[in-house]
């Protein structure tokens, strides 16, 4: 990047340019995606608002720091009941060295202490403050650890879309997807493996096949059976896909735990898995997953996607899904743009809660865009090109 002028900070994630001449290179690693994409942004004077939280997530990508790994500045948990002010512990711990709150929340204050580490030591477990039993601990957020194996130079970025909306970038390492491609490719060539559906009277543009439970486009509804195409037994759910899903789960709920109210979804005990694969001219109308119990869909149980080979443009509506339609069969939510996310592989998508009825669908799949490793692994199409795998899971009962 390089640049002239000056540079107003004004959150640590946005900043307003003066009279700048902006101009970015992206490469973005080979080995990752297969592709190198080379980007140049210029922009000449006025004001520009740059994300910052952006470009240094790029950074990390890009040139590999080990800094957005550094260990965090040292902070204290202390389970702290809800009556007691943060004032009062703040104070109580203030005579051990000067710190700060950081943040509250679940019942947890974070404090940071400036001065170095030994501090721990010093400061000890078990404290009495204002006569209540006060726990001082080292935070435990950095030993945290995810579930999915994932890559440490890629590291995964969660992206709250809206309410009931999360999609995870960068989720599962390279050797994970790879797995997950090969094991579904294999099942696939059992002979309940991929047909193309046809959805009120039309072919599909994609191939698709269920584990668990077979979803009847006809009939919109799920059953032990391919009810709509040749009558075989459904393949049966692999236990480590299952296992899987409930583990991004946890880890969401992990990672999100300071915003937990907007990124936690309802347990889930996933039955079925719709694996779709789209050559780079397939595509997927907009459409509700409406199919599965009222119960599961009531409830907010989320459908879970992952993506894995080229990336593909997933549009969503923002709206709310339940606006009745008019008696022209439209309804206001046409008046509304869809928005749309990139979905690349390795990616997560997950819609629950209130957006459990989120339109969605999607738009294109991007040719060249398949990592390199898993060009061998996923199908091509006519044309040479890797598709793309997309597994849903869900609650059906
Ligand atoms: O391919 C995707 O990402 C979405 C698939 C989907 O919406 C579905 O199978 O219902
Ligand atoms: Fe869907």
């Amino acid at each position: 990047m390089q640049c002239c002028g000056r540079v107003a900070v004004l959150h640590p994630l946005v900043a307003v340019t003066h009279g700048w001449q902006f101009k970015e290179t992206l490469q973005r690693s080979p080995e990752r995606s297969g592709w190198k994409h080379e980007g140049q942004s210029m922009w000449n004077s006025g004001r520009v608002v740059l994300l910052l939280g952006s470009f240094i997530w790029r950074r990390c990508h890009t040139s590999r720091r080990t800094s957005c790994r550094s260990a965090p500045p040292v902070a204290f948990v202390g389970g702290v009941p809800p009556e007691m002010e943060s004032e009062e512990v703040q104070k109580h711990l203030q005579q051990y060295g000067s710190c700060r709150v950081v943040k509250r929340c679940r019942g947890y204050l974070y404090v940071r202490f400036q001065e170095a580490q030994d501090l721990v030591a010093a400061v000890g477990a078990k404290h009495l403050v204002g006569g209540r039993d006060l726990t001082v601990e080292v935070a435990k957020a950095k030993k945290k650890q995810w579930y999915c194996e994932i890559d440490p130079d890629y590291p995964p970025r969660i992206r709250r879309l809206m309410d009931g909306v999360v999609h995870i970038q960068n989720m599962l390492s390279m050797a994970m997807q790879i797995n997950i491609a090969k094991q579904v490719i294999s099942l696939s060539s059992a002979r309940a493996g991929f047909y193309t559906p046809r959805f009120e009277d039309r072919a599909m543009r994609l191939r698709m096949f269920c584990l668990g439970r077979h979803w009847d486009t006809q009939t919109h509804s799920y059953s032990d059976v391919r009810s709509d195409c040749d009558g075989r037994p459904v393949l049966a759910m692999p236990s480590n896909l299952k296992e899987l899903v409930e583990g991004i789960l946890s880890d969401l709920k992990q990672k999100c735990q300071p915003m937990a109210h907007k990124a936690h979804f309802p347990p889930m005990e996933p039955d079925t898995c719709i694996v779709n694969w789209y050559s780079t001219s397939g595509s997927l109308g907009v459409h509700q997953d409406l199919d599965e119990s009222e119960q599961s869909i009531a409830a907010g149980i989320p459908v879970i996607s992952i993506s894995l080979g080229s990336s593909a443009r997933f549009l969503y509506h923002p709206d709310h899904p339940d606006i009745p339609k008019d008696s022209d069969g439209c309804d206001g939510c046409d008046a509304i743009s869809p928005r749309s996310a990139l979905l690349r592989s390795g990616d997560i998508f997950i819609f629950g809660q209130e957006a459990r009825r989120l339109r969605h669908g999607i738009a294109k799949v991007f040719p060249r865009t398949c990592p390199k490793k898993l060009v061998e692994v996923i199908e091509t199409d006519g044309e040479g090109e890797a598709g793309r795998l997309n597994l849903t899971f869900r609650q059906t009962r």
